[in-house]
């Protein structure tokens, strides 16, 4: 069993710590930590880095990848500006969603919103090696649409 360790700040108060909303969800949706008499308003183009209220530790060989939550982005256009964002293992400041609001519509962000969702994902940290020639493949350079776009 993966663990995963959250550490939750002030801000955090009353909020529901990441969780899964079925039994084989992917991801587990995260939730804005902003305070209640001041939620936030992203104008269209506009893009914020919302906090979640908690730091966490991942075990070593793991990430945490910040993702979209698809009804945000077909209904309002509210997307992650650097999707998938990425959680180090090694990091233990607050975990941060950078939104984008590519709708055409003003998007208000309340406090306990579900604005993400955080897939725990193995990694691997490869040996890299530099080589005068690297082994020939069917696909070779193609690319790019090579084998054709439909
Ligand atoms: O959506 C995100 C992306 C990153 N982070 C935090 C955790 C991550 O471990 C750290 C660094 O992220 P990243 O490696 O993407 O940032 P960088 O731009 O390469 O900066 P750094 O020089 O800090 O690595 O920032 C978040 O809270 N949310």
């Amino acid at each position: 069993m993966v663990r995963v360790l959250f550490k939750t700040l002030e801000h955090f108060e009353g909020l529901q710590l990441p969780a899964y909303e079925t039994a084989l969800a992917a991801g587990a949706d995260l939730r804005a930590a902003l305070p209640t008499e001041a939620p936030m308003s992203l104008a269209p183009g506009e893009r914020a880095l919302v906090p979640t209220g908690f730091c966490m530790a991942l075990p070593a060989g793991y990430e945490a990848q910040i993702r979209p939550r698809s009804g945000l982005a077909y209904k309002h256009g509210l997307t992650c500006l650097n999707t998938p964002g990425t959680i180090d293992a090694d990091y233990r400041g607050e975990v941060k969603v950078l939104l984008i609001n590519h709708g055409q519509e003003s998007f208000t962000i309340m406090r306990g919103e579900r604005i993400a969702q955080m897939v725990i994902a193995p990694i691997t940290q490869p040996e890299f090696e530099q080589v005068d020639d690297l082994d020939d493949t069917a696909r070779g350079a193609g690319g790019f649409g090579s084998t054709g776009v439909n």
